[in-house]
C-alpha cells in the first residue's frame, strides 16, 4: 500500500504497479464473479473483468437491458442468468442494481449468500443506510466495496483506451479473512486505475454529496443563473451559452484538470486574473451555506429517504425521463445542440 501525500495529509493508496492484474487473476482464480444488474456500472465493470481475464457471469431481469447484456456477448445459461440463478452460482456477489432495486431484490437474494461468499457493492448506500433499506448482509460472508468515481460509461471507455477511472474501496466486513484482498483483487480488475481507502459511511456521504453538489446539481443551477442573467440583459443564446458552457468545457476545464486551477488563470488575461481572483470569494460565500445544507440532508438520510421513495415507483424510470426530457427542451441545452454541430471537429 503506498503512502501518498495528498496536500499535506497522508492517505493510503493502491496502485496498479503495487497490485498488478496478474496477482488480482491469481487471488479471485477459483472465484466466480456474479454482476446483478446491468444499467450503467453493471456492463462498465462486467465487460472490463471479462476482458481482464476473470470468471464473470450477469445477472439481469427480462427486458431492454437483458437485450443490451445479450448484444454485448453475454451467453443465456452460460454466462446470463436471472439474478437469483446468478447469485447462487456467484461467490462474489456484485449489487450493481440501482439502490432502490437492490432493496426490492434483497429479500430474494439473501439466501444465496451462503458462508464464505463475498457481497459487493459500488456504493455504501444499502449498507449506510440499512434501517432503511433492510439489507443486513449475514455475519458469516465478507461485505466490500469498490466505488468508481465516475459513469460506468467512462469506466468502460477509459479501459478501452488504456486509461483507468479511480475508485474507492472498503471492507465492512471480513468474515473469511479474504475481505480486503478480494476487494482489491476485484477494484484493479474492474479497470481502476488506482484504489483510495475510505469506508461505506464516508462513501456514500460524499458522493451523494457531490452528485448533488459540483458534480451535477449544482454545476447545472450554476450554469443557468448566469445563462438567464446574460439573456435577461439582451445577449443572444449563441453568446450567452458560448461564455458561460462552450468555452468552459472546451477551452478552460482541460487547463484546469491538466495543471490546476492557478495554472488555468495564468493562461489567461491579467483582466480576466483580476476579476476571478476578486469574485471566487463571494461566490464560494453565497455557494458554502447551500453545501452545508445539502450535507446536512445526506447525513440526516433525507437524501437517501428521497432517492428511495421515488426510485422505488413502477414508473421511476418514465418520470426521470420527463425531467430529463424537459432539460433538454430548455433553451440553453437547445443552443448546446447547434453549438455542438458548429465545432469543427463534427463537421
Ligand atoms: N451509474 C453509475 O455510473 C454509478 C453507479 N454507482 C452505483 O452502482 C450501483 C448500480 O447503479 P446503476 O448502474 O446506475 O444502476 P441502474 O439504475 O442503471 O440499474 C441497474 C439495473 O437495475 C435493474 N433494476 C431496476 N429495478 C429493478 C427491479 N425492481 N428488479 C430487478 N432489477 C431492477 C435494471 O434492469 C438495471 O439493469 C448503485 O449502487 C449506484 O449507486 C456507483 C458509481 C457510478
Ligand atoms: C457517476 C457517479 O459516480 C455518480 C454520479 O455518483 C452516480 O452515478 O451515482
Ligand atoms: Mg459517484
Ligand atoms: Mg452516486
Amino acid at each position: 500500500m503506498a503512502q501518498m501525500n495528498f496536500g499535506g495529509v497522508i492517505e493510503n493508496v493502491m496502485t496498479r504497479e503495487e497490485f498488478p492484474l496478474e496477482k488480482a487473476r491469481e487471488i479471485l482464480k477459483d472465484e466466480v464473479i456474479a454482476v446483478l444488474g446491468y444499467g450503467v456500472q453493471g456492463p462498465g465493470q462486467a465487460c472490463n473483468l471479462r476482458d481482464n481475464g476473470f470468471n464473470v457471469i450477469v445477472g439481469q431481469r427480462q427486458g431492454k437491458t437483458y437485450e443490451k447484456a445479450v448484444a454485448d456477448g453475454w451467453k443465456p445459461g452460460e454466462t446470463l442468468f436471472s439474478l437469483e440463478e446468478a447469485a447462487q452460482k456467484g461467490t462474489i456477489v456484485c449489487m450493481l442494481l440501482s439502490d432502490a432495486a437492490q432493496i426490492s431484490v434483497w429479500p430474494k437474494i439473501k439466501q444465496y449468500l451462503t458462508p464464505g461468499k463475498a457481497l459487493y457493492f459500488s456504493h455504501g448506500f444499502a449498507i449506510t443506510y440499512k434501517e432503511r433499506t433492510n439489507i443486513i448482509p449475514p455475519a458469516d460472508i465478507d461485505v466490500i466495496m469498490v466505488a468508481p468515481k465516475g459513469s460506468g460509461t467512462s469506466l468502460r471507455t477509459m479501459f478501452l483506451e488504456g486509461r483507468g477511472l479511480n475508485s474507492s474501496y472498503a471492507v465492512y466486513q471480513d468474515a473469511t479473512g479474504r475481505a480486503k484482498d478480494r476487494t482489491l483483487a476485484i477494484g484493479i480488475g474492474i479497470g481502476s486505475g488506482y484504489l483510495f481507502e475510505t469506508t461505506f459511511k464516508r462513501e456514500v456521504y460524499s458522493d451523494l454529496t457531490g452528485e448533488r453538489g459540483s458534480l451535477m446539481g449544482a454545476i447545472q443551477g450554476l450554469l443557468l443563473a448566469q445563462y438567464e442573467v446574460l439573456r435577461e440583459n439582451g445577449h443572444t443564446p449563441s453568446e450567452a451559452f458560448n461564455e458561460t458552457v462552450e468555452e468552459l468545457t472546451q477551452s478552460l476545464m482541460p487547463l484546469f484538470a491538466k495543471n490546476g486551477m492557478d495554472w488555468m488563470y495564468a493562461n489567461c488575461s491579467t483582466t480576466a486574473q483580476r476579476g476571478a481572483l476578486d469574485w471566487m470569494g463571494p461566490f464560494h460565500d453565497a455557494i458554502k451555506p447551500v453545501m452545508q445544507k445539502l450535507y446536512e440532508s445526506v447525513k440526516s438520510g433525507n437524501e437517501a429517504q428521497i432517492s428511495i421513495d421515488s426510485n422505488s415507483q413502477p414508473d421511476y424510470r418514465e418520470k426521470l425521463n420527463a425531467e430529463l426530457r424537459a432539460l433538454r427542451d430548455s433553451e440553453m441545452w437547445q443552443t448546446a445542440v447547434t453549438v455542438r454541430k458548429l465545432r469543427p471537429e463534427n463537421n
